[in-house]
């Protein structure tokens, strides 16, 4: 079985064609203003129709599959969501925020919604939830200034024997050099990963994206 990987924060052309060709099931665009990697819907949609364009060209040079799209949002009603949801074609929502505002966007939008959850300890993991999905990564600090995507990472071994209700992507501090480790203590099948390909904050690096996607897809491995 091979590891999925979501590539997030992506605001360029070179990082979104470095996602696609290298075999990234998932690419997140971040709809929350404070983020260094924020897009517009309408830039995310010229990004994505730019790219969709160039892999129909290359299709028949074998080129991949697209990926899924995934919009971020932090705290944002159904209605916000929906509104970007008119400029890009937003196959998941992945949201932070109350667990009822994850209801809401299933019923009122008919998408799958990710709920993001931090955890610190064994109890922070969820037994049950509504969402499609979850992406499990390390509780913030008060001091942080973004509720995700600042490098951190915790202790992967919390979720090696948790029966999660609901398919997971572990995220957080996520490196090429660390992901095959990450994925051995964490029983993880699908990774998430932003600052880790950057080379500053919000500045996206095509290789380092390949690294990583590469990194994550060589195979699982073996059981501990
Ligand atoms: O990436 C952001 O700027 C961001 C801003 C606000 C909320 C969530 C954000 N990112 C969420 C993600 O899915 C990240 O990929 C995830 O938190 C892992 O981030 P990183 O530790 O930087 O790999």
């Amino acid at each position: 079985m091979t590891v999925k990987v979501k590539i997030c924060g992506l605001n360029t052309s070179a990082a979104l064609k470095a996602a696609i060709e290298y075999g990234a099931d998932w690419v997140g665009f971040v709809f929350f203003s404070r983020s260094p990697r924020y897009v517009s819907p309408q830039q995310a949609a010229a990004l994505w129709q730019e790219a969709a364009l160039r892999c129909e060209d290359s299709s028949q040079h074998g080129m991949r599959a697209l990926p899924k799209i995934v919009g971020l949002f932090v705290g944002a009603s159904w209605q916000e969501i929906d509104s970007a949801r008119s400029f890009l074609p937003i196959d998941i929502v992945q949201y932070y925020g109350k667990v009822d505002y994850v209801r809401a966007i299933q019923k009122q939008l008919s998408l799958p919604v990710w709920h993001s959850c931090g955890i610190s300890t064994v109890d922070d993991l969820p037994l049950e939830t509504p969402a499609n999905g979850l992406v499990v990564e390390a509780k913030t600090q008060k001091e942080d200034p973004l509720p995700g995507g600042m490098g951190h990472s915790f202790d992967w071994s919390l979720t090696a024997q948790w029966q999660a209700p609901v398919p997971w992507l572990l995220a957080g501090g996520l490196t090429a050099k660390n992901v095959q480790t990450a994925l051995k203590q964490s029983m993880a099948r699908a990774v998430d990963v932003s600052s880790g390909v950057e080379t500053a904050p919000g500045k996206k690096e095509p290789a380092l994206i390949r690294d990583f996607i590469m990194a994550a897809k060589k195979g699982l491995p073996p059981p501990a």
